[in-house]
């Protein structure tokens, strides 16, 4: 196998919302490594990959810098290290789902609109961790008042939510997914700066755009999977169209002639979100055995 300076250096957020999702997607893609206690390197023993475990938020800059050739991050972090076009950004990875937003505490959104409320905010004090895209959406807001006004816009590297109870805030800019953090410190969100998710980026000028687009294939194959299920159901003939009308797959269903006179199976790939609705309506024009099956991995 190649020596660590041929690999491809993969980065992957070392802890956090993000470490077990990647984590379990590189097992899923097939790489072979074996990350020891404290490590923050680990070799790929079956690819040229070697994985280096760093702070989700400093891999944008490492990747846009090409001290690694691709990584995994938050498009938050993308954006609040201003690389969005220093960087190719290959896929979004459907988990990591969540929304850059504004927050006050909750006397405040008693009377008051949320826009009321964010305008109360101008010349406050608001704390993040993310100061570039805060300080980019209150420039915005403090174009619109008469007097020039500055607000006050200080870093926490985190648990921002404890800003406001402790009084070091008027209010916070935060990620907020189901909204229970804010909830339990009486905050309610009032103004959305971002909606992010995980997403797979990688160096423009990386040397390994092959192995990158393979890994990148990979990636999709398992996201591909987790959308999708495979669906087998036997109908007779003279349903077949209604049925196929219902479950019309991504190409086209595979239909087999059962041993069986006037009945066929029908094999289909059928979208997740779609499978309750689809299988009503197949019991409803007849159809019966309706098998789903979870699915591994796919390539369409
Ligand atoms: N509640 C959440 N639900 C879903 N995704 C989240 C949530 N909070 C954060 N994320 C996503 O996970 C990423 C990492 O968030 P996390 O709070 O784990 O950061 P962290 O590991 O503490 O970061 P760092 O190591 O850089 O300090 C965020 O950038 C965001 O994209
Ligand atoms: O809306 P919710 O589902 O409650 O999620 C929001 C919380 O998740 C993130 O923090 P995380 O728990 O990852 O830890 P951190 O505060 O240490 O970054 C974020 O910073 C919020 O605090």
């Amino acid at each position: 196998m190649s020596s660590l300076e041929d690999r491809l250096l993969f980065a992957i957020p070392k802890k956090g919302r993000l470490y077990e999702t990647c984590t379990k997607m590189l097992e899923k893609i097939g790489l072979k490594f074996n990350r020891k206690p404290r490590h923050d390197l680990a070799v790929v023993s079956n690819m040229p990959v070697l994985l280096v475990f760093l702070p989700a938020s400093d891999i944008p800059t490492y990747v846009a810098e090409g001290s690694v050739d691709m990584g995994i991050t938050g498009l938050d972090f993308v954006s609040e290290n201003r690389v969005e076009d220093k960087v190719n950004q290959i896929l979004e990875l459907g988990f990591g789902q969540c929304r850059l937003q504004v927050a006050v505490p909750r006397v405040k959104t008693l009377q008051a609109t949320a826009e009321e409320v964010i305008a109360s905010l101008i010349g406050g004090r608001v704390v993040t961790s993310f100061p570039w895209l805060t300080r980019k959406y209150f420039a915005e807001l403090e174009k619109t008042t008469p007097e020039e006004i500055s607000t006050k816009i200080v870093y926490v590297s985190g648990s921002v939510e404890a800003a406001c109870g402790l009084g070091l805030a008027d209010g916070i800019v935060d990620l907020v997914d189901t909204g229970e953090t804010l909830e339990a410190v009486g905050l309610v969100p009032v103004g959305t700066l971002l909606s992010t998710q995980a997403m797979l980026i990688s160096n423009q000028s990386s040397k390994r755009s092959d192995l990158i687009e393979v890994l990148k294939l990979r990636i999709q194959g398992v996201i591909n999977a987790s959308k999708y299920v495979f669906c087998q159901y036997n109908v007779e003939k003279h349903n077949m169209e209604e049925a196929v009308a219902i479950t019309p797959g991504k190409k086209a269903p595979n239909v087999t002639t059962l041993d069986k006179t006037n009945w066929v199976s029908i094999n289909v790939m059928i979208a997740k979100a779609e499978l309750a609705e689809a299988m009503d309506r197949l019991s409803a024009v007849g159809a019966t055995d309706i098998l789903v099956m979870a699915l591994d991995n796919c390539r369409v």
